[in-house]
């Protein structure tokens, strides 16, 4: 029988197994968007804030995270892992790929390899850059061009550190990035438990 839990600790831990990032470090900073009502759903579709990945993407995320630290900042993490109902949710609302994968492909986030992610400072204070999250527009994209210099550097900052650790961005959204070879891996409709 498939379970339809992630299965976690498996006594086989290997790079595609689905993993808890904060098992595996406390140095990020959380704001699950799809866990609260502060999405564009305007619904809680998460029942608690968790962030499941593939090892392998845990492994790449915790590297970029570290070369942000050395400069002063740190990852803060919106969206993980995502089971394919949800997808199916977003793109009866969204229906357009710039801003959210169809589901019939699937999106890798429900894949396990794909972040939604902006950098924060010393202080805690979310860098600028140009749009919130999940702003479903033109300006969110890396290729705008009428952004202030602040904001075209805080991009930058974060393409550059996160495509030197295994990831590529997502032109139409400066937030979602992919891991590499993400694609690879099976799309999961699992749930997590929350305790
Ligand atoms: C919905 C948004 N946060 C996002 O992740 N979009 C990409 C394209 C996706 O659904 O994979
Ligand atoms: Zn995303």
């Amino acid at each position: 029988i498939l379970s339809d839990k992630l299965e976690l600790n498996s006594s086989a831990t290997n790079d595609t197994t689905f993993v808890n990032l904060k098992e595996y470090t406390s140095d990020f900073v959380y704001d699950m968007k799809y866990a609260t009502e502060d999405n564009f759903l305007k619904t809680k579709v998460y029942d608690c804030a968790e962030c499941f990945l593939r090892l392998k993407t845990v492994k790449a995320l915790i590297e970029a995270n570290k070369k942000f630290i050395e400069k002063g900042y740190k990852i803060k993490i919106f969206d993980c892992y995502r089971p394919l109902d949800i997808q199916k949710k977003m793109w009866t609302i969204v229906s357009n790929p710039k801003y959210v994968a169809n589901p019939a492909k699937g999106s890798i986030h429900n894949r396990g390899g794909a972040v939604d992610i902006t950098l924060v400072d010393s202080s805690g204070t979310e860098l600028d850059m140009g749009t919130t999250f999940d702003f479903f527009g033109i300006e969110a994209s890396h290729n705008y061009p009428k952004v202030s210099e602040v904001v075209k550097q805080n991009r930058i900052l974060l393409k550059t550190l996160m495509t030197n650790s295994g990831f590529n961005s997502f032109d139409s959204e400066w937030w979602h990035y992919n891991l590499k070879s993400g694609l690879n891996d099976k799309v999961s409709n699992a749930k997590w438990d929350c305790k």
